[in-house]
């Protein structure tokens, strides 16, 4: 019988996520479009009944500003919104800021798709010469997490991400949803899939065809122990996301840049 109510939630749209360029622990803010994916949301949600008692986010400004977007179209402004680098989007190394398509040209569709979704593999590393590298680390953010920052990652697998997620998930989100508390995760592509893939118990295999649009909601129904009783329900028009679900897959076809 399902007990509660949990919602997770891909940001709306990117800047970089417009230009096609991984972009993980880089700090870009909505485009245009994006506002208008997680304002879309927040009607929704609304127009559907729900209520959040709780947000949590990441510490990356687009997890932020779609939570905040989210709560203004139902509303409900006051709910607290509580952040951690925990549910950042996966940290993708040396990749960052590179673009998928020009990536697949390089080296393969097949590699750049090992590298967005296989489970784990990690990408190499990013170090100080790379263009990001004091951008991501010298951010004052970065020294408010509960691990120093030389421990945070140079790089992830979604199995590293599903390792660093879970303590926060077990201490401090599962706690309030006993609590009978309504949750929202407004986080990243690959924090919700992670966390998905340990809910739904999803093989390391059957997790590279998950794959999450930006700014839909994603509503998961669970029973006392928190496991789903019914499959994920993506809110919305079903055309539109299957249609948005290709756009994110085709990200990584081969293409030259324009
Ligand atoms: O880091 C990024 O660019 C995307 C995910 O990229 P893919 O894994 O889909 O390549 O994360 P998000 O837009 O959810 O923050």
């Amino acid at each position: 019988m399902s007990k509660y109510k949990l919602f997770l939630l891909r940001h709306g749209e990117g800047a970089w996520n417009k230009e096609n360029r991984f972009c993980s622990w880089v700090d870009q803010k909505l485009s245009k479009d994006g506002v208008k994916e997680a304002q879309d949301c927040g009607r929704l949600l609304k127009e559907q009944g729900y209520k959040f008692d709780l947000v949590f986010t990441s510490i990356l400004s687009r997890s932020i500003q779609t939570a905040w977007l989210v709560l203004e179209a139902m509303g409900q402004e006051w709910v607290p919104v509580v952040k951690s680098w925990r549910l950042n989007e996966r940290h993708y190394g040396s990749l960052i800021g590179l673009n998928r398509a020009e990536m697949a040209l390089q080296h393969g569709e097949e590699k750049v798709k090992l590298w967005r979704r296989s489970y784990d593999i990690t990408p190499p590393p990013i170090d100080e010469s790379h263009p990001y590298f004091l951008e991501i680390y010298n951010d004052r953010r970065y020294t408010t997490c509960d691990v120093p920052k030389e421990n945070l990652p140079r790089a992830e697998s979604l199995k590293e991400v599903l390792d660093r997620l879970l303590p926060y998930w077990g201490s401090t989100v599962v706690p309030e949803i006993r609590k009978g508390r309504t949750v929202l995760i407004s986080a990243h592509g690959n924090s919700c899939r992670a966390l998905l893939k340990y809910l739904e118990g999803i093989s390391d295999k059957d997790i590279a065809s998950v794959t999450l649009p930006t700014g839909i909601p994603v509503l998961l129904e669970l029973d006392e122990n928190l496991k789903p009783v019914k499959p994920r329900q993506l809110l919305g028009d079903q055309a539109k996301i299957q249609a948005a679900i290709r756009k994110v897959e085709d990200q990584g076809k081969a293409k030259p840049s324009t």
